[in-house]
Protein backbone atom coordinates (compact mmCIF):
# COMPACT_ATOMS: atom_id res chain seq x y z
CA UNK A 1 0.00 0.00 0.00
CA UNK A 2 1.09 3.54 -0.48
CA UNK A 3 1.96 3.28 3.37
CA UNK A 4 5.53 2.03 2.55
CA UNK A 5 6.81 3.94 5.33
CA UNK A 6 4.62 2.26 8.22
CA UNK A 7 3.22 5.31 9.42
CA UNK A 8 0.40 3.94 10.01
CA UNK A 9 -1.78 5.74 7.46
CA UNK A 10 -5.37 5.95 7.72
CA UNK A 11 -7.33 4.88 4.28
CA UNK A 12 -9.98 7.55 3.45
CA UNK A 13 -13.01 5.66 4.12
CA UNK A 14 -15.07 7.12 6.22
CA UNK A 15 -14.79 10.98 5.38
CA UNK A 16 -16.90 12.52 2.77
CA UNK A 17 -14.09 14.24 0.62
CA UNK A 18 -14.05 16.49 -2.19
CA UNK A 19 -13.49 14.53 -6.09
CA UNK A 20 -10.41 16.59 -8.00
CA UNK A 21 -12.40 15.58 -10.89
CA UNK A 22 -15.38 16.61 -10.74
CA UNK A 23 -16.01 18.52 -7.26
CA UNK A 24 -18.45 15.98 -6.37
CA UNK A 25 -18.81 14.88 -2.84
CA UNK A 26 -16.93 11.46 -2.98
CA UNK A 27 -19.08 8.42 -1.27
CA UNK A 28 -17.72 6.79 1.71
CA UNK A 29 -17.24 3.69 -0.55
CA UNK A 30 -15.47 5.53 -3.54
CA UNK A 31 -13.05 6.70 -0.99
CA UNK A 32 -12.74 3.40 0.42
CA UNK A 33 -12.51 1.83 -2.82
CA UNK A 34 -9.94 4.50 -3.91
CA UNK A 35 -7.57 4.14 -0.83
CA UNK A 36 -7.48 -0.17 -1.26
CA UNK A 37 -7.32 0.32 -5.12
CA UNK A 38 -3.83 -0.51 -5.12
CA UNK A 39 -1.95 -2.76 -2.17
CA UNK A 40 1.38 -2.59 -2.13
CA UNK A 41 3.64 -4.63 -0.45
CA UNK A 42 4.74 -2.41 2.62
CA UNK A 43 8.00 -2.51 4.75
CA UNK A 44 8.34 -3.51 8.17
CA UNK A 45 6.58 -1.49 10.79
CA UNK A 46 3.14 -0.26 12.10
CA UNK A 47 0.67 -0.82 8.82
CA UNK A 48 -3.17 1.31 8.18
CA UNK A 49 -6.15 0.22 9.46
CA UNK A 50 -7.94 -1.13 6.43
CA UNK A 51 -10.68 1.46 7.44
CA UNK A 52 -11.07 3.63 10.75
CA UNK A 53 -14.42 1.88 11.49
CA UNK A 54 -13.59 -1.55 10.93
CA UNK A 55 -14.45 -4.14 13.41
CA UNK A 56 -11.08 -5.59 13.22
CA UNK A 57 -8.24 -2.74 13.50
CA UNK A 58 -10.78 0.52 13.15
CA UNK A 59 -10.04 2.90 15.66
CA UNK A 60 -12.86 4.83 15.67
CA UNK A 61 -15.34 1.27 16.12
CA UNK A 62 -16.26 1.71 19.91
CA UNK A 63 -17.41 -2.20 19.34
CA UNK A 64 -14.42 -3.45 17.49
CA UNK A 65 -11.23 -5.12 18.71
CA UNK A 66 -9.02 -2.11 17.55
CA UNK A 67 -6.28 -4.29 16.79
CA UNK A 68 -2.61 -2.90 15.99
CA UNK A 69 -1.04 -4.55 13.53
CA UNK A 70 2.99 -4.31 12.30
CA UNK A 71 4.51 -5.74 9.22
CA UNK A 72 6.91 -8.74 10.17
CA UNK A 73 9.78 -10.28 8.09
CA UNK A 74 7.68 -13.10 7.25
CA UNK A 75 4.32 -12.05 7.82
CA UNK A 76 1.96 -10.02 10.34
CA UNK A 77 1.91 -9.23 14.09
CA UNK A 78 -0.56 -8.09 16.72
CA UNK A 79 -0.45 -8.20 20.43
CA UNK A 80 -4.14 -7.97 21.97
CA UNK A 81 -5.64 -7.97 24.80
CA UNK A 82 -9.92 -8.92 24.81
CA UNK A 83 -11.90 -7.47 27.30
CA UNK A 84 -15.52 -7.38 28.49
CA UNK A 85 -16.53 -6.50 25.07
CA UNK A 86 -15.55 -9.33 23.74
CA UNK A 87 -16.91 -12.36 26.82
CA UNK A 88 -18.12 -15.46 26.17
CA UNK A 89 -17.94 -17.43 29.34
CA UNK A 90 -17.30 -15.49 32.29
CA UNK A 91 -13.76 -14.42 32.18
CA UNK A 92 -13.21 -15.78 28.83
CA UNK A 93 -13.02 -14.56 25.49
CA UNK A 94 -16.05 -15.36 22.83
CA UNK A 95 -15.13 -17.66 20.28
CA UNK A 96 -16.47 -15.74 17.95
CA UNK A 97 -14.55 -12.68 18.36
CA UNK A 98 -11.01 -14.96 18.61
CA UNK A 99 -11.93 -15.71 14.96
CA UNK A 100 -12.86 -12.01 14.31
CA UNK A 101 -9.27 -11.22 15.57
CA UNK A 102 -7.38 -13.62 13.30
CA UNK A 103 -9.64 -13.37 10.37
CA UNK A 104 -8.78 -9.62 10.38
CA UNK A 105 -5.30 -10.19 11.32
CA UNK A 106 -5.38 -12.50 8.12
CA UNK A 107 -6.64 -9.21 6.31
CA UNK A 108 -2.92 -7.02 6.87
CA UNK A 109 -1.23 -9.65 4.93
CA UNK A 110 -2.97 -8.53 1.80
CA UNK A 111 -0.50 -5.09 2.75
CA UNK A 112 2.41 -7.98 2.40
CA UNK A 113 1.33 -9.37 -0.58
CA UNK A 114 -0.33 -6.59 -2.74
CA UNK A 115 -3.54 -8.01 -3.37
CA UNK A 116 -6.77 -7.63 -2.56
CA UNK A 117 -8.79 -10.67 -0.95
CA UNK A 118 -11.40 -11.87 0.89
CA UNK A 119 -11.82 -14.88 3.21
CA UNK A 120 -13.73 -17.97 2.10
CA UNK A 121 -13.05 -20.22 4.91
CA UNK A 122 -11.85 -19.54 8.23
CA UNK A 123 -10.60 -22.19 10.58
CA UNK A 124 -10.08 -22.04 14.38
CA UNK A 125 -8.26 -24.87 16.62
CA UNK A 126 -9.54 -23.34 20.06
CA UNK A 127 -6.40 -25.03 22.03
CA UNK A 128 -6.95 -23.55 25.60
CA UNK A 129 -9.41 -20.57 26.71
CA UNK A 130 -8.16 -17.10 25.71
CA UNK A 131 -8.74 -15.13 28.80
CA UNK A 132 -9.56 -11.46 29.04
CA UNK A 133 -7.19 -8.91 30.22
CA UNK A 134 -4.15 -10.90 29.10
CA UNK A 135 -1.41 -10.30 26.24
CA UNK A 136 -2.01 -12.78 22.90
CA UNK A 137 0.78 -12.62 20.50
CA UNK A 138 -1.16 -13.16 17.06
CA UNK A 139 1.15 -13.69 13.73
CA UNK A 140 0.25 -14.69 10.40
CA UNK A 141 1.72 -15.42 7.45
CA UNK A 142 0.63 -16.48 4.05
CA UNK A 143 1.46 -20.62 3.77
CA UNK A 144 1.12 -20.72 -0.26
CA UNK A 145 -0.18 -18.94 -3.60
CA UNK A 146 -2.54 -20.79 -5.61
CA UNK A 147 -3.54 -18.86 -8.46
CA UNK A 148 -6.46 -16.78 -7.13
CA UNK A 149 -5.99 -18.95 -3.67
CA UNK A 150 -4.09 -17.46 -0.44
CA UNK A 151 -3.57 -20.59 2.27
CA UNK A 152 -2.88 -18.30 5.30
CA UNK A 153 -1.89 -19.53 8.98
CA UNK A 154 -1.82 -17.83 12.31
CA UNK A 155 -1.39 -18.36 15.86
CA UNK A 156 -1.64 -17.18 19.09
CA UNK A 157 0.65 -17.52 21.99
CA UNK A 158 0.47 -16.64 25.34
CA UNK A 159 3.69 -14.29 26.96
CA UNK A 160 4.92 -17.74 27.89
CA UNK A 161 4.84 -19.13 24.61
CA UNK A 162 2.22 -21.51 24.92
CA UNK A 163 -0.04 -21.32 22.00
CA UNK A 164 -3.71 -20.35 23.17
CA UNK A 165 -5.07 -21.04 19.38
CA UNK A 166 -4.17 -21.13 15.72
CA UNK A 167 -6.12 -20.42 12.72
CA UNK A 168 -5.85 -21.23 8.94
CA UNK A 169 -7.88 -19.20 6.14
CA UNK A 170 -8.15 -19.11 2.04
CA UNK A 171 -8.78 -16.40 1.15
CA UNK A 172 -9.78 -15.35 -2.86
CA UNK A 173 -8.15 -12.54 -4.79
CA UNK A 174 -10.71 -10.54 -6.04
CA UNK A 175 -10.96 -7.45 -7.98
CA UNK A 176 -11.70 -3.51 -6.32
CA UNK A 177 -15.14 -3.99 -8.03
CA UNK A 178 -15.93 -6.60 -5.78
CA UNK A 179 -16.28 -3.61 -2.81
CA UNK A 180 -19.31 -2.12 -5.14
CA UNK A 181 -21.66 -4.47 -3.79
CA UNK A 182 -21.23 -2.86 -0.57
CA UNK A 183 -23.16 0.07 -2.32
CA UNK A 184 -26.62 -2.09 -1.46
CA UNK A 185 -25.86 -1.18 1.94
CA UNK A 186 -28.28 1.28 3.24
CA UNK A 187 -27.29 2.63 6.84
CA UNK A 188 -27.75 6.24 7.82
C1 LIG B 1 -9.63 -5.34 1.92
C2 LIG B 1 -10.08 -6.50 2.74
C3 LIG B 1 -10.21 -6.26 4.26
C4 LIG B 1 -10.11 -7.58 5.02
C5 LIG B 1 -11.09 -7.70 6.18
C6 LIG B 1 -10.92 -9.06 6.92
C7 LIG B 1 -11.41 -10.21 6.05
C8 LIG B 1 -12.89 -10.16 5.82
O1 LIG B 1 -13.67 -9.93 6.72
S1 LIG B 1 -13.45 -10.43 4.23
C9 LIG B 1 -15.23 -10.47 4.42
C10 LIG B 1 -15.79 -11.89 4.49
N1 LIG B 1 -15.72 -12.55 3.22
C11 LIG B 1 -16.60 -12.28 2.22
O2 LIG B 1 -17.47 -11.45 2.33
C12 LIG B 1 -16.43 -13.06 0.95
C13 LIG B 1 -17.79 -13.49 0.39
N2 LIG B 1 -17.57 -14.43 -0.71
C14 LIG B 1 -17.48 -13.98 -2.00
O3 LIG B 1 -17.67 -12.80 -2.28
C15 LIG B 1 -17.12 -14.99 -3.05
O4 LIG B 1 -17.43 -16.28 -2.62
C16 LIG B 1 -15.60 -14.94 -3.41
C17 LIG B 1 -15.26 -13.57 -4.00
C18 LIG B 1 -14.73 -15.19 -2.17
C19 LIG B 1 -15.26 -16.01 -4.41
O5 LIG B 1 -16.24 -15.94 -5.42
P1 LIG B 1 -15.85 -16.33 -6.92
O6 LIG B 1 -14.96 -15.30 -7.48
O7 LIG B 1 -17.12 -16.63 -7.61
O8 LIG B 1 -14.96 -17.58 -6.67
P2 LIG B 1 -15.12 -19.10 -7.06
O9 LIG B 1 -15.09 -19.17 -8.56
O10 LIG B 1 -16.25 -19.74 -6.34
O11 LIG B 1 -13.76 -19.62 -6.44
C20 LIG B 1 -12.54 -18.94 -6.72
C21 LIG B 1 -11.41 -19.90 -6.57
O12 LIG B 1 -11.28 -20.26 -5.19
C22 LIG B 1 -11.42 -21.67 -5.04
N3 LIG B 1 -12.11 -21.88 -3.76
C23 LIG B 1 -13.37 -21.53 -3.46
N4 LIG B 1 -13.64 -21.86 -2.18
C24 LIG B 1 -12.53 -22.44 -1.69
C25 LIG B 1 -12.19 -22.97 -0.42
N5 LIG B 1 -13.05 -22.98 0.61
N6 LIG B 1 -10.94 -23.47 -0.26
C26 LIG B 1 -10.06 -23.46 -1.28
N7 LIG B 1 -10.32 -22.95 -2.51
C27 LIG B 1 -11.54 -22.45 -2.70
C28 LIG B 1 -12.19 -22.10 -6.25
O13 LIG B 1 -11.94 -23.45 -6.56
C29 LIG B 1 -11.62 -21.19 -7.33
O14 LIG B 1 -10.36 -21.64 -7.71
P3 LIG B 1 -9.78 -21.34 -9.19
O15 LIG B 1 -9.73 -19.84 -9.36
O16 LIG B 1 -8.44 -21.97 -9.18
O17 LIG B 1 -10.76 -21.98 -10.12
Amino acid sequence: MSDAQGQGRQPEAVKTVDDDTDRQPMSTLDAWVRSMAHPEPASLGRLPAHSPTCAGCGSENPAGLALVVDATEDGVRAVHRFDRRQEGAPGIAHGGLVAAAFDDLFGFLLYRVGELAVTRSLTVEYLRPVLLGTDYEFTAKVRTREGRRLHVDASAVETDGRRVATADATFIIVDVDHFEQGRATTLP
